[in-house]
């Protein structure tokens, strides 16, 4: 910031908590943020990695950009020697969607998840050193939600002990994979798999696509992109891909963990959700401290928006769930690394429950940040709609999440099947554990009261907790008992989905609300560093129970009273959050160029940017616009003739 003014320095100095350490705790470790400060400087600075013009590119130039920026940033991996954490850093902030995460981010893994030692041997080096690039072809065109409903085959022949793989129907065409389109090599299809006429479920295959040499698809294979797709620069930056198979390939055939490369990306979308909601929440906290509308007494200066109490209402549970994400996104990944190690001993008993928290936690992190960044761009009011607010790209890169890798009204019916599995096993030998330990009580949960007297009692950790599993525990055995009313359960499950979604739902918030919780019993450094964390997790708590009082009122589980007095200490808490809003999105350590904003500068010097961001537009290129003589001008003069007339 030397020689630049500061425009939200009143702001940064009101902080009542040392924003340094609670950079550390964002970043998870020291380690961690420093490594992450050095690559986003180096991404910044580096003008192959300008991001500023994607919104007004052809799909042609885009796409080709992206081949650009991948094809150098992959230079600087090597040249640099970066580390495959150092190297994942430099794509987060390279920030744009491109075949190489489908590469490292689906194609890899299944491999290391799915393939035998010997496939592995063969495969791997050639994926590590990007002499192969691969994608994930499961989806297609008829099915991609019904995984079991996939129609491509692949039928062993014992004559040239191969597989020929086979899509025999257009619907039965590949449609979606990410990379696919135009840059992928290999592919891990996933088919139905055939030997001696008979059918044993669906597996992953590895299948060359193009040649590597001239890049032209092999004999049999049909491959191209699959068009525009929402907004304008944001996912078209990918090419997405439709493949027609009749390929003969080798490949043995890997029978466990099918599913478990989705375990494994679900688990960094759940990550990811709380980066795309931190950057949405940044621009629009400092935005909303910059802009001033009504309010000003005798000439004096107006009113920052972000003092209404109706601006707080809508923000800063938003900023708080950017938190929360964070913590339940670390313990996931803790979760996720213990059930691998667990696999890899062929220890099968936790994979339930990771598929529950990963598929759970996948669909509600993504919807509510899809919707807040929706919202953001509404705090932000006019502005937030020009593409140079950022917001609007962010959100048409971000909303697919609500759907690829599982979508989301899917992904929580996964979730009640769990749910109902382990109502149905309480009075048994097999004990709850993990995110469902607290069925275990169920007992006292099914009639406990709530002690709340005034506004203050809900600041009790334990006291909130109680209330989100009392609430939780109801809706599932109030749903378990009218499924137990149905002849058929699958009838019933049909019947009661939305009742179902709505319990995993409740579910999932609970685990997020126990996290945040238990991250707090953690020895945390730092000036007011937890007591402000403490804050945002009341507000996270509190606010879900205000949106969702229904549940909480049906169910029994807190009085109206109760209710009211936790909106009066959301209020509260509202008012303590205020002067440390900058400062906690601050903390968020995100350079202008990652967050590409106008609007969330990090000096807040809004106007003369926005000015000067509008003349950059291509229509500014010339005063009279193309098409003025074509179609202005003679509108113009005829109608001077008709005035004449
Ligand atoms: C320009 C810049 C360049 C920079 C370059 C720099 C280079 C350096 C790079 C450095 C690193 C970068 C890293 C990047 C990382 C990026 C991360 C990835 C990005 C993500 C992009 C997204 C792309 C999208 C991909 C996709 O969408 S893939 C397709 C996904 N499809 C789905 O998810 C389908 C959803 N459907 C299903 O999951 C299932 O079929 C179903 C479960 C819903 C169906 O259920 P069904 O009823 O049919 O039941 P099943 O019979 O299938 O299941 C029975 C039992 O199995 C259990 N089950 C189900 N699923 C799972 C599971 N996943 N795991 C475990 N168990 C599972 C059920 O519970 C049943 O169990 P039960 O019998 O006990 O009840
Ligand atoms: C940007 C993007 C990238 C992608 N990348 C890849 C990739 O790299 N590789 C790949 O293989 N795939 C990819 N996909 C595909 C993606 O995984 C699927 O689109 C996703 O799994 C949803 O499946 P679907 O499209 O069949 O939706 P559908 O299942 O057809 O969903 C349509 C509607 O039906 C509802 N529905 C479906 N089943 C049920 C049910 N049982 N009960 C109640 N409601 C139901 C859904 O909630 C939804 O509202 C990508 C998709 C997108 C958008």
């Amino acid at each position: 910031m030397d020689g630049v003014v500061d425009h939200l320095a009143d702001e940064r100095n009101k902080a009542q908590f040392d924003v340094e350490e609670m950079k550390i705790v964002w970043a998870g470790s020291r380690h961690v943020f420093e490594l992450s400060d050095r690559i986003a400087r180096l991404v910044a600075s580096d003008p192959v990695f300008r991001k500023d013009n994607r919104a007004t590119l052809s799909r042609k130039d885009l796409f080709k950009n992206t081949l650009r920026k991948a094809a150098h940033a992959w230079k600087r991996i090597i040249e640099l020697r970066l580390s495959e954490e150092e190297a994942s850093k430099l794509r987060f902030y390279v920030d744009e969607a491109a075949f190489t995460d489908l590469h490292w981010g689906m194609f890899v893994p299944a491999i290391k998840g799915q393939a035998t030692e010997e496939q592995q041997q063969k495969w791997l080096p050639l994926a590590y050193k990007m002499q192969i690039i691969g994608c994930y072809a499961q989806t297609e065109l008829g099915h991609g939600s019904n995984v079991q409903g996939l129609e491509t085959t692949a039928t062993f022949d014992p004559q040239t002990d191969e597989f020929d793989i086979h899509s025999p129907t257009l619907t039965s065409s590949k449609w979606w994979p990410g990379g696919l389109g135009k840059v992928s090599t290999h592919a891990v299809v996933y088919a139905r798999l055939i030997t001696d006429g008979q059918e044993h479920g669906v597996h992953g295959f590895i299948v060359q696509l193009r040649s590597l040499d001239d890049h032209l698809p092999l004999p049999g294979i049909t491959i191209g992109d699959i068009g525009m797709k929402f907004g304008n620069g944001a996912y078209n930056t990918m090419d997405n891909g439709v493949t027609r198979n009749g390929k003969c390939v080798r490949s043995n055939v890997p029978r466990q963990l099918i599913y478990g490369t989705m375990v494994f990306v679900r688990q960094t979308i759940v990550s990811d959700a709380s980066c795309a909601l931190s950057r949405a929440v940044c621009i629009a906290t400092r935005y909303s401290a910059v802009r001033r509308q009504f309010g000003s007494q005798n000439g004096g200066v107006e009113t920052q928006v972000i003092d209404y109490k109706t601006q707080q209402n809508r923000l800063f549970p938003l900023l708080a769930a950017a938190y929360a994400f964070r913590f339940v996104g670390e313990w996931l990944k803790w979760l996720y690394t213990d059930v691998t190690q667990r696999l890899q001993a062929n220890d099968f008993s936790t994979l339930p429950e990771a598929h529950a928290c990963t598929a759970g936690l996948k669909s509600l992190t993504t919807t509510f940040t899809a919707d807040a960044i929706e919202e953001c761009r509404k705090l932000c009011g006019g502005h937030g709609y020009l593409c140079s607010s950022g917001l609007p790209e962010l959100f048409a890169v971000y909303v697919p999440a609500c759907t690829y890798e599982g979508d989301n009204v899917v992904l929580l019916l996964q979730v009640a099947r769990f749910l109902m599995k382990t109502v149905s096993q309480l009075g048994s030998e097999k004990k709850p554990v993990g995110t469902t330990a607290y069925m275990g009580r169920v007992e006292h949960l099914m009639q406990c009261r709530c002690s709340v007297q005034k506004a203050e009692d809900w600041l009790n950790p334990n006291t909130i907790l109680e209330a989100f599993e009392a609430r939780t525990a109801r809706m599932s055995v109030a749903v378990a008992q009218k499924l137990a009313q149905f002849a058929n359960p699958e009838e019933g499950f049909l019947e009661l989905s939305p009742n179902l979604v709505e319990a995993s739902v409740a579910h999932c918030q609970l685990i997020v609300v126990s996290k945040f919780i238990e991250k707090l019993q953690q020895d945390i450094p730092g000036k007011g560093v937890k007591e402000l964390l403490g804050m945002l997790c009341n507000i996270y708590a509190l606010n879900i129970l205000h949106k969702h009082l229904g549940d909480f009122l049906s169910t029994g589980s807190i009085t109206p009273k109760q209710g009211s007095l936790a909106n009066d200490q959301l209020r509260s808490l509202y008012s303590q959050v205020r002067p440390n809003a900058i400062a906690l999105v601050d903390a968020f350590n995100y350079t202008d160029h990652y967050l590409g904003s106008v609007l969330g500068r990090y000096d807040g010097n809004v106007y003369p940017k926005l000015y000067e961001e509008a003349w950059k537009d291509p229509l500014n290129d010339s005063v009279v616009p193309d098409g003025y003589h074509e179609y202005i001008r003679p509108l113009l003069k005829n109608q001077l003739r008709n005035a004449r007339l």
